[in-house]
């Protein structure tokens, strides 16, 4: 039997979990408000915040770190590369400390994995980085040669929940076509085809849907006007992209349960943003429908704003035309990265090598 410590620094959670092999020994969301990470000027700055909270909680559950035989974490934004499990090595710290393809919360996973490994002696890994990349080369153009798109998004989650669909209809992941939607403090939106997740919006930087604390895909003449207005420092523009935008730049909160207490007492500004979301989640599902040709096996609705019963149903309402949409709410990252690590521990495969 292998204990494992799973770790998931998210933009508004970090998620962490112990598994005994397979079993749940516990899991846990905490919370982490904008006010509260508002002091952190860099990802990087929370790194003793985030390693404390995880040090804390498995006191409080009674886990001694000595008990633990490997430590998994959600990884970042190194290098695009292909999906699976990577051993946490010095070039991989690097490129996460760095962020070579920017800052997000998830840089923290792999670090702070090897940190807590290290302490015991024991192997620490990352499973299927927010980097994997399986674009179809089609997708890649941006109509300005300089510029590529990329494939930034919720590979992990997406990946374990296209897989659980496919296990629960008695079919492989790699015989479907599927669109995926994780609606979490960043939203992606993925064309699965036949296994491989052909084109996705970058959830991180200004691309698809606003989301509870992004833009998403902006008017880009209004925001080159605003980017040299003088008004704004670059990090400052950055921000207002990614952090601060999208319900955050609305109503100063990302938690989407605030926005849905604000429409039930009544708030119409509040009811319209909220719907706005939706509207633009839909619309980004049936671009990805077109990219499947219109053969869609099933919709699937995933992350925590898949809770929201509201939020989903505005959703269906505009892509039920196109197939079957599947709910399946919050997310199967934890068992996806104690699967990936025990995978790796067991000796069914080798640890990949990130260069
Ligand atoms: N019951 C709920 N109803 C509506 N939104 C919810 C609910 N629970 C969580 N959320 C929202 O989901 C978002 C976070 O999703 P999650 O997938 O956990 O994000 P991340 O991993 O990106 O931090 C937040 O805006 C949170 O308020
Ligand atoms: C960087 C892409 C993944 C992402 O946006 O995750 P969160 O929703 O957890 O911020």
């Amino acid at each position: 039997m292998f204990r494992m410590l799973v770790i998931n620094p998210g933009s508004t959670s970090t998620k962490i979990a112990v598994f005994d092999d397979l079993n749940p020994v516990f899991v846990d969301t905490l919370r982490h408000s904008s006010e509260e990470l508002a002091p952190y000027k860099t990802i990087f700055e929370q790194y003793e915040f985030r390693k404390s909270v995880i040090l804390n909680a498995l006191k409080e559950k009674d886990v001694p770190v000595e008990s633990l035989n490997a430590v998994v974490g959600r990884g970042g934004l190194l290098k695009s590369i292909e999906g699976g499990t990577y051993a946490v090595n010095e070039t991989m710290l690097e490129d996460l400390k760095v962020g070579v393809q920017g800052q997000h919360a998830s840089n923290l996973g792999g670090v702070i994995a090897y940190e807590i490994a290290k302490s015991i002696n024991a192997p620490s890994f990352i499973v299927d980085p927010v980097v994997v990349d399986e674009m179809d080369e089609i997708a890649r153009f941006s109509g300005m040669p300089e510029i590529t798109r990329k494939s930034i998004f919720h590979a992990l989650n997406q990946k374990a929940v296209a897989k659980r669909f496919a296990k629960e209809k008695g079919v492989k992941y790699e015989d479907i076509n599927l669109v995926v939607a994780h609606l979490g403090g960043g939203i992606s939106v993925g064309a699965h085809r036949k296994g491989r997740v052909v084109d996705v919006n970058n959830a991180l930087d200004g691309e698809g849907p606003f989301s509870p604390e992004r833009t998403g895909s902006l008017p880009v003449g209004d925001l080159v006007k605003m980017c040299y207005s003088g008004k704004y420092t670059l990090e400052e523009i950055k921000k207002k992209i990614t952090g601060k935008g999208g319900v955050m730049a609305y109503f100063g909160t990302n938690d989407a349960r605030d926005l849905d207490r604000m429409m039930k007492e009544g708030n119409k500004e509040a009811e319209l943003v909220y719907k706005a979301m939706a509207y633009q989640v839909a619309k980004e599902i049936g671009m990805c429908a077109t990219v499947l040709k219109g053969e869609v096996d099933a919709i699937i609705l995933t992350g925590g704003l898949a809770y929201g019963k509201d939020f989903v149903e505005w959703i269906k309402e505009r892509v039920s035309f196109i197939s079957e949409v599947v709910v399946y709410p919050g997310e199967d990252e934890m068992l996806a990265l104690a699967e990936g690590a025990l995978r790796v521990l067991n000796g069914e495969e080798a640890a990949k090598e990130y260069k």
